[in-house]
């Protein structure tokens, strides 16, 4: 039985996030469908099989705003755990990367509605309720690693860690 319980633990998954600056501005889309529907957020997903993080960040990115980047384009600036004790099949991680430089204008997409902000008046309130422990270090310029645990309701951040 432990054995069972330790097999579905394991299948955590993985998912990309890429955010892009253009002077003090970050373009955040809507997300229209799927996991986080309802709340701004940079662009990303799953890792489809055999892909590396780069490439799917790349795909994801193109598919949810038209945005084409090169892979060179990625500048990595961490990866965070997120757990949701509530539903432990939820449990993946993601690796986050700023965009620079890139090519075309962003579109709405099905999966996305793309609106350019401030970084100094981002909609955190309309986010995960996470983002405001470590968006804020990653525009500064800090490469992170942390856990997220959220509360019963999967919603509330119950603890967020820097390891
Ligand atoms: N900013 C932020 N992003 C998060 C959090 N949790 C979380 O999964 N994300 C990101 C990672 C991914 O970019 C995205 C979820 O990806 P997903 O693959 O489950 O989304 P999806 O339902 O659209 O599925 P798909 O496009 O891969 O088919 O949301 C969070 O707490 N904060």
């Amino acid at each position: 039985m432990s054995n069972t319980l330790k097999k579905e633990d394991d299948k955590m998954y993985t998912t990309t996030l890429c955010f892009l600056l253009k002077k003090d501005k970050i373009l955040l889309g809507m997300k229209k469908t799927g996991f986080g529907q309802g709340k701004y957020n940079g662009f990303g997903g799953k890792l489809k099989d055999g892909e590396t993080i780069l490439q799917a960040t790349v795909r994801e990115l193109k598919e949810e705003s038209g945005i084409q980047v090169a892979e060179g384009q990625l500048a990595y600036v961490g990866k965070l755990d997120f757990i949701f004790p509530a539903s432990p099949q939820l449990r993946h991680d993601v690796h986050i990367f700023l965009v620079h430089t890139w090519q075309g204008e962003p579109v709405e997409t099905k999966e996305m509605k793309p609106q350019w902000f401030s970084q100094s008046d981002i909609p955190y309130n309309e986010m995960w309720q996470d983002d405001i422990y470590w968006l804020p270090t990653v525009l500064a310029g800090k490469i992170i690693e942390g856990t997220v645990i959220f509360a019963e309701n999967n919603e509330d951040v119950a603890e967020f860690k820097f390891l």
